[in-house]
């Protein structure tokens, strides 16, 4: 995990080649959606396992079969609220909960328009009640101008204020961590790799193409 120079507080994990692989499998053109989806539950499950490394824990007595010992609980993990921003979020939360098990789970829909007003729709918002001790950890693979995110986190921070807001996501463009963290510089940013640019139509370069179309198909208008 590595702290970007350029923002305080985000992370890529471009140090590690066991997520490095998995993010190649997903950028590669012929990675239909089943191998696709299974990559963004197993980056959910291993980047989970590195957030763990950043939260509060505390020693614990433990009995083995044969004497009293010294164990380790992670007490954040026992607050955890995962936001699942739809579509593209609901494989990478499964690999989160794989980790985070105890954690309440909220369910918002966010729908990017078209270039360039980028205009959010959210239709359906279901988040749980939110409690100082939290770490509110925002699931969204793709972070490209931001728009999604900064609707989000103005949304989840009606529910209660949370001792830490994470955002957990696949790829990010600079022009959009830019914005969130502009918008909400509270929030820290976990990653698997930055790139480079936005194209025109607001697709991250070089990307993976449309995270949502990839796992679950091209929806179409009736
Ligand atoms: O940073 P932004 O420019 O706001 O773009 C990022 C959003 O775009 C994608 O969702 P999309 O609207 O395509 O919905 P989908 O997951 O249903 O495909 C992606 O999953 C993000 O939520
Ligand atoms: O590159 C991008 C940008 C937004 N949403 C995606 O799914 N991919
Ligand atoms: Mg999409």
């Amino acid at each position: 995990m590595i702290e970007d120079r350029r923002w305080k507080g985000v992370y890529s994990f471009e140090d590690s080649p066991f997520i490095m692989e998995i993010l190649t499998e997903l950028r590669d053109e012929r990675t239909g959606p089943i191998p696709f989806r299974k990559g963004l539950v197993k980056l959910g499950r291993y980047m989970a396992y590195e957030l763990t490394k950043t939260m509060e824990t505390e020693k614990v007595p433990v009995r083995t079969p044969l004497e009293e010992t010294e164990g380790v609980l992670i007490k954040d993990r026992r607050n955890v609220v995962i936001i699942t921003v739809l579509r593209a979020a609901i494989p990478l939360m499964e690999g989160l909960i794989k980790v985070l098990d105890h954690a309440r789970v909220g369910i918002v829909s966010a729908s990017r328009g078209k270039a360039p007003k980028f205009e959010i729709e959210m239709k359906y918002v279901k988040v749980p009640q939110v409690k100082p001790e939290d770490t509110v950890i925002i699931a969204d693979p793709m972070i490209a101008t931001g728009s999604t995110l900064i609707r989000v986190l103005d949304e989840v921070k009606k529910y209660g204020k949370a001792k830490r807001y994470v955002i957990v996501g696949v790829l990010a463009a600079p022009e959009g961590i830019s914005r969130i963290k502009e918008a909400h510089p509270d929030v820290e940013m976990f990653v698997a790799a930055i790139d480079r640019e936005l194209n025109e139509k607001g697709y991250i370069l070089p990307g993976l193409g449309d995270a949502g179309d990839r796992a679950f198909g091209a929806p179409i208008r009736v």
